[in-house]
């Protein structure tokens, strides 16, 4: 896919802005950007004159002007007292506190959803002017808001494609917790936003935000708040909000964290505990009033320049809280629950032969069995083509379509158990991980003869147990273990591909879809391309696992 081009003129320079895949399209106004910098300056922003701020494709951006930036120079100086933070609204005293996560986004939507709807005579006015007018597009928030959501053309709902993907994941599935994202912001503004709103405009209560007026407050905090130190905490924090995001960088946030969460002070102050060795200074400092955007690397003239709302977030991530994704991302990778995969378990090898979680010793055991499992170093399992050491997300397929560890002992701790007949074996801990260990053998042989297409003469791990021992009739041959774990692995990305967007399109199909779409319909393409992504990391990995099993049972 080739990645689009977007040009504008600065100061009689054309300067080509790399655009992201896809994004919800919104020009902001030329002279809201001016009224905003007017703003800034009036507030004692600082701005260095070798970035500007324009009007973009999406929203504004900052591009470079005529000369390299060097790395390490202070871009722009933000006053701190200019950010809007649940402290710095005029309604603090009646919003409930929250330090992170979801409840300060909710608390600073709250505070930011009463100065959208006050205007001119909110202290934010003029920055809040240059802001995406409708709700962002992300995908919360797709269908709300819309007149008619039910009548989208042929191909056109883009949920129907979204279906099991990461993002589906994220929107809906809020863990062990019933309730999923949307309910949660429904909830919250019944019941607290609504009774503050009934407080402030007592006296004019039809200016009190609509929920769609919630959700555009919500929508534009996922996608641009920042949390900048422990007084402020989550803010809106006015020209740091104007960069676009890459995966490397050309600029940062910097600010000292440690404040008085009481008064914000960087200096020692009233609230300070006077016992106490105090590691804040004494002495004000002008520096220490502003936040700070700071070059990260050298920055070529005439280009866009760009933070990183975070190195590792995946497309899934970019589309449901900021409402964009990016052509092409290294960072993705698809997740499982223990849940998930307990069920899929059981399904699939109920199925084969009779048996329930007691024969494995009970699901919780079996959880706690596995976790200290997994805790040990299993290095060696990175010599194998298929599955690498993840210990960031248990259990995955990443980007390169090879499982993660904790996948792979998943199926191989439970076909372990299954397969022995010894009770003794499924106890102890040690035997297990011998056990285990052989299976992983077994692996790395078959994986390495099989490109060398020939078993080596000690090969003993393909051979199956002699059926005079006594021992190993109880033991689990590691070859027909890991015969059926690539077998249950090739079904569980079968099975998930299968659910993956609309059911009973083929991957072929996709694409010619996405191509013959309208270029407007862009979160149906964001859909898309997600759902894309996913079946071609699960099919990649489907097709490995049963080519594995070829290849084994060719070598037997
Ligand atoms: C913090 S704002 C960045 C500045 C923004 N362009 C604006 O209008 O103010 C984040 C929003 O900018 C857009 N955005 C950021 N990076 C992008 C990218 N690489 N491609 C497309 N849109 C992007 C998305 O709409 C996102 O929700």
């Amino acid at each position: 896919m080739t990645i689009p081009m977007w040009q504008c003129n600065v100061l009689g320079f054309a300067v080509q802005i790399k655009q992201c895949a896809f994004h919800v399209r919104f020009m902001t106004e030329p002279n809201a950007v001016a009224n905003l910098l007017a703003w800034c300056s009036e507030r004692g922003f600082w701005i260095d004159p070798s970035i500007q701020i324009i009007s973009g494709p999406c929203g504004v951006a900052v591009v470079s002007q005529d000369s390299t930036i060097p790395e390490d120079r202070i871009l722009v100086r933000i006053p701190r007292e200019s950010v809007l933070s649940v402290k710095s609204s005029p309604i603090s005293d009646l919003i409930p506190p929250h330090p992170y996560g979801r409840g300060a986004q909710l608390s600073l939507a709250l505070a930011l959803s009463v100065e959208l709807v006050i205007g001119a005579t909110s202290p934010w006015f003029l920055y809040l002017q240059s802001l995406p007018r409708q709700i962002p597009g992300i995908p919360l928030f797709w269908s709300r808001g819309v007149e008619n959501q039910q009548s989208f053309p042929p191909n056109g709902d883009p949920f129907e494609w979204l279906n099991g993907t990461e993002a589906w994941k994220m929107l809906f599935d809020s863990g062990d917790s019933d309730s999923s994202l949307v309910s949660e912001i429904d909830e919250y503004f019944h019941e607290v936003a609504e009774p503050v709103y009934a407080q402030v405009f007592e006296s004019s209560p039809e200016k009190a935000p609509s929920s769609p007026e919630f959700y555009h407050a919500y929508s534009l905090v996922s996608s641009r708040s920042f949390l900048v130190d422990s007084y402020h905490g989550l803010s809106m924090v006015p020209i740091a909000d104007a960069f676009n995001h890459t995966q490397e960088n050309h600029v940062h946030l910097e600010s000292d964290f440690d404040v008085c969460p009481e008064c914000g002070s960087l200096q020692r102050c009233v609230h300070d505990d006077t016992t106490e060795p105090d590691p804040r200074s004494i002495v004000p400092d002008d520096a220490d009033n502003f936040y700070e955007m700071v070059s990260s690397l050298p920055i070529p003239p005439h280009s866009e320049v760009f933070n990183t709302y975070g190195e590792t977030l995946t497309n899934a991530q970019l589309l449901v809280q900021y409402g964009f994704i990016l052509d092409g991302n290294d960072n993705d990778h698809l997740t499982w629950t223990f849940d998930e995969l307990a069920q899929f378990s059981e399904h699939h090898l109920l199925a084969s032969g009779s048996w329930t979680w007691d024969s494995v010793g009970g699901l919780p055991e079996f959880r706690d069995l596995l976790r200290s499992i997994n805790l040990r170093p299993w290095e060696r399992i990175s010599e194998s083509e298929l599955v690498s050491l993840d210990r960031t997300h248990q259990f995955s397929l990443n980007g390169d379509a090879t499982i993660s560890h904790g996948l792979w002992l998943f199926f191989a701790l439970l076909l372990v158990c299954l397969r022995n007949t010894s009770p003794y074996h499924t106890r102890n801990l040690d035997s297990l991980i011998v056990l285990l260990e052989e299976t992983l053998q077994c692996q790395l042989t078959l994986e390495s003869s099989e490109s060398t297409n020939h078993a080596d003469d000690d090969d003993t791990l393909l051979v199956p147990p002699s059926p005079g021992h006594s021992d190993q009739q109880q033991r689990p041959s590691p070859y027909g273990v890991i015969l059926e774990l690539a077998r249950l692995l090739a079904s569980l990305c079968r099975a998930r591909s299968a659910r993956t967007g609309r059911a009973g399109v083929e991957m072929a199909e996709l694409g010619e879809i996405l191509d013959r779409l309208p270029n407007d319909m862009t979160p149906t393409k964001m859909a898309i391309s997600l759902a894309m992504t996913e079946r071609s990391l699960l099919d990649s990995c489907m097709s490995a696992w049963d080519g594995f099993v070829d290849g084994a049972l060719g070598q037997a």
